[in-house]
């Protein structure tokens, strides 16, 4: 299976709107990456991780390649009730899975911290907490597949000592291999 015959099993599984987790995972442990289905889509930045739109189900979920450089992480986050599957493509990524924030200013508990290696794929939705995601590698990038069903374009950061949560809005580095321009001054280039 490639990526292309990836998304139109996902396309197909989606056809109907219940979401059988266990499925959707054996879809994308099926999957055996190849970095030929999917350099389209790394583009990666030098200060941050980028998300790069590959499919959007027609509307039904957001599937993306993001591409970590050496040491990058996202922010300890929710998933706006979604559920969120990650596929390592390339490298290995480090995910730590946080207890909700009690509300009384204390540091986030630690649930706990898996590392992910090529090919392998992790779940995570709001029922089971919080987490980051984090290449802890200082010298080589990772490229991770990531599904969110249902797609949104907002979701909350917290911070770690204290478990304050911040509003964030999520943005797309390029999309389906053309960069994103938010200040639409120029037509984003493709690659
Ligand atoms: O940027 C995001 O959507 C978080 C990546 S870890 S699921
Ligand atoms: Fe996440």
């Amino acid at each position: 299976m490639n990526l292309s015959e990836l998304i139109a099993k996902m396309r197909v599984i989606f056809g109907d709107n219940k979401v059988d987790v266990d499925e959707v995972r054996r879809a994308m442990e099926s999957y055996k990456s190849n970095p030929a289905d999917w350099r389209h889509f790394a583009q990666f930045d030098p200060n941050k991780y980028t998300r790069n739109l590959v499919d959007t189900g027609n509307g039904k979920y957001n599937l993306m390649l993001l591409c970590w450089g050496p040491s990058m992480a996202s922010a300890i986050h929710d998933h706006t009730d979604a559920h969120c599957f990650v596929k390592i493509l390339d490298g290995a990524l480090v995910e730590t899975k946080y207890e909700w924030p009690k509300g009384d200013g204390e540091k986030l508990q630690v649930k706990e911290r898996t590392i992910y290696d090529t090919d392998g794929v992790s779940y995570m939705s709001d029922t089971l907490g919080l987490h980051r995601m984090e290449n802890t590698s200082h010298t080589q990038g990772a490229v991770s597949l990531h599904l969110y069903i249902p797609p949104y374009t907002t979701c909350n950061a917290f911070d770690e000592r204290t478990g304050h949560k911040t509003a964030c809005t999520v943005t797309f580095y390029t999309k389906y291999g053309c960069k994103v321009d938010y200040n639409k001054s120029k037509e984003g280039t493709c690659s």
